[in-house]
């Protein structure tokens, strides 16, 4: 159930289904009666329900939910933006299931609802809103009703969750099937309150026949590729990680990256440190090792060693020549790459080199870690990034760009591989968002790589294992704690593989 349909995906679920002999007024009645459920949920005595029709199929859903309520004994409004004989097809059919008045959308107060069900638009919105229905939407919002909105919230576009405009601040969100990118994606996410995902009758084959390329990043997505805790196991076969220090002024940002790591369960962690660094990091490192290394050429010397298999490049590193040439060293050693921060911005406005570095690493993996500013740095250029209509079609127009796994970072992180795997995260509190805390979710992302996770699975395991430490914290966080929550995070995925038999 992790996969992410897009408006147009979801229309050809609907019309597959519809195809395999279920009219699609069964899927509507489904779709109603869903909605109508979840406000029944509420109900302790009569509610009086507005419900807001728009012109197409999520109108006819609300002519359903309508029908279903007024027969549970509730007080039901419907105000729709057409006449009822302006409707078509299946919304048309359902129009005429209700008996009752329909008044104009248009002029609607809030005055006395205790609900609003918000059919007004779905994943048929196709441009910005305008009047009258811009006011109507402030008037919801405004209100002191709660709000049910059915699929998406009237203005969200489901595909890249924009809002068009304005839109509906829901309460809850009833969607069909599966939930849709616009629902995880931000700003669409805080639009929608709670959200449901009601089984109206798609089946999990039809989905599967999609092709669906974007999931939500959750442990369903990678678990099987984890690495796990063996009796058998050795230090040695866990991996050897090597992050690379700035200079003596900037040393924390790699000691942050290292401890990530080892407690992401790499057997081994080295912080590779300028010569004249060395005394700082070793004052302030135990179970991670250091040891002096001087820009590319000692990089390449100690690569000279097979075991260190995987390397954190960028945290604090200095912007410029000499740390692209790091990168393209462990690049051209075929090493396990997370580049970030600086290692990045070093390749600003150099696609092509990038594109190069990552060919030559290729196959061990490179994985990218940007946030908004690095990325438009080293992806404003790329072709399909201008037009990217969403955060998920500009990180997978830079994946492909690169070649390499992108981690476009934020509240909404986007996950995505060069051949149009795509994952976006949930599960970030607004806490994460503090000095640092980069350092370790590359360092993470490394840590799982050392140990042969492939490149997409670790990025997208790293992301979650980076939200779900900073849930377990709380508020209050700082990067240091991170890596402290980490084996909590380990027992409850361990324990959750257990219990699943993977
Ligand atoms: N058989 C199906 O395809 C099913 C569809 N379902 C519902 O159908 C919805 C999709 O229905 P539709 O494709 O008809 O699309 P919508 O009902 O979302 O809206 C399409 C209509 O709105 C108009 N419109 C779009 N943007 C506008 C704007 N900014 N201002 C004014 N008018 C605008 C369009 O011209 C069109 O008339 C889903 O969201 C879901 O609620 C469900 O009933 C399940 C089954
Ligand atoms: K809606």
């Amino acid at each position: 159930m992790l996969e992410l349909l897009t408006c147009s995906e979801m229309a050809a679920a609907d019309g597959r289904t519809i195809a395999g002999g279920t009219p699609g007024i069964v899927l509507m009645e489904r779709a109603g009666q869903a909605v109508a459920e979840r406000v029944l949920a509420r109900a302790s005595g009569r509610l009086r329900v507005a419900v807001l029709c728009g012109p197409g199929n999520n109108g006819g859903d609300g002519y359903v939910v309508a029908r279903l309520l007024a027969k549970s004994g509730h007080d039901v409004a419907v105000h729709a933006l057409v006449p009822p004989d302006r409707l078509r097809g299946d919304a048309a059919e359902a129009a005429r299931g209700w008996a009752g008045a329909v008044l104009p959308l248009e002029g609607w107060t809030a005055d006395g609802f205790d609900v609003v069900v918000d059919a007004i638009f779905g994943a048929g919105l196709a441009r910005d809103i305008a009047a009258p229905v811009d006011s109507v939407i402030a008037a919801v919002n405004e209100s002191r009703a709660h709000v049910v909105a059915v699929d998406v919230p009237s203005g969200i576009d489901g595909d890249t969750g924009a809002v068009r405009g304005c839109a509906v601040e829901a309460d809850e969100t009833v969607t069909f099937a599966r939930r849709k990118p616009g629902h995880l994606l931000l700003p669409g996410r805080m639009h929608c309150g709670r959200v449901h995902v009601a089984d109206i009758g798609i089946t999990d084959a039809t989905v599967a026949d999609l092709g669906v390329r974007t999931a939500a990043n959750a442990p369903g997505l990678w678990s099987d590729m984890l690495p796990r805790p063996d009796a058998a196991g050795h230090k040695y076969k866990r991996g050897h990680l090597v992050v690379a220090s700035g200079g003596p002024s900037r040393t924390g940002a790699a000691r942050l990256a290292a401890r990530a790591g080892l407690r992401a369960g790499a057997g081994l962690v080295t912080v590779a440190s300028p010569p004249d660094a060395v005394a700082i990091n070793a004052a302030q490192l135990t179970a991670v090792m250091v040891r002096p290394v001087d820009g590319a050429e000692g990089l390449a010397d100690i690569l000279g060693d097979a075991r260190f298999n995987a390397l954190v490049l960028g945290p604090a590193l200095g912007v410029g020549e000499e740390t692209r040439r790091m990168v393209e060293v462990a690049a051209a050693a075929q090493r396990h790459l997370v580049l970030d921060a600086d290692a990045l911005t070093s390749f600003a406005g150099n696609l092509a080199g990038l594109w190069q570095m990552v060919t030559s690493a290729v196959p061990s993996g490179v994985v990218l870690t940007p946030h908004e500013g690095e990325f438009s740095r080293l992806f404003g250029e790329a072709e399909g990034v201008a037009q990217a209509r969403s955060k998920l079609e500009r990180a997978r127009a830079a994946a492909a760009a690169s070649g390499a796994v992108v981690v476009l970072k934020g509240p909404d992180t986007v996950i995505a591989a060069p051949d149009g795997r795509a994952a976006i995260n949930e599960n970030a509190p607004p806490w994460l968002a503090t000095a640092g805390t980069g350092d370790v979710l590359a360092g993470i992302i490394g840590g799982l790589m050392a140990q042969e996770m492939p490149a997409f699975a670790a990025a997208c395991a790293g992301v979650w294992m980076h939200g779900a430490a900073a849930a377990a914290f709380g508020p209050g966080l700082i990067a240091e704690d991170l890596p402290e929550m980490l084996p909590r995070v380990w027992r409850e995925l361990l324990e959750l593989l257990f219990s699943t038999g993977n």
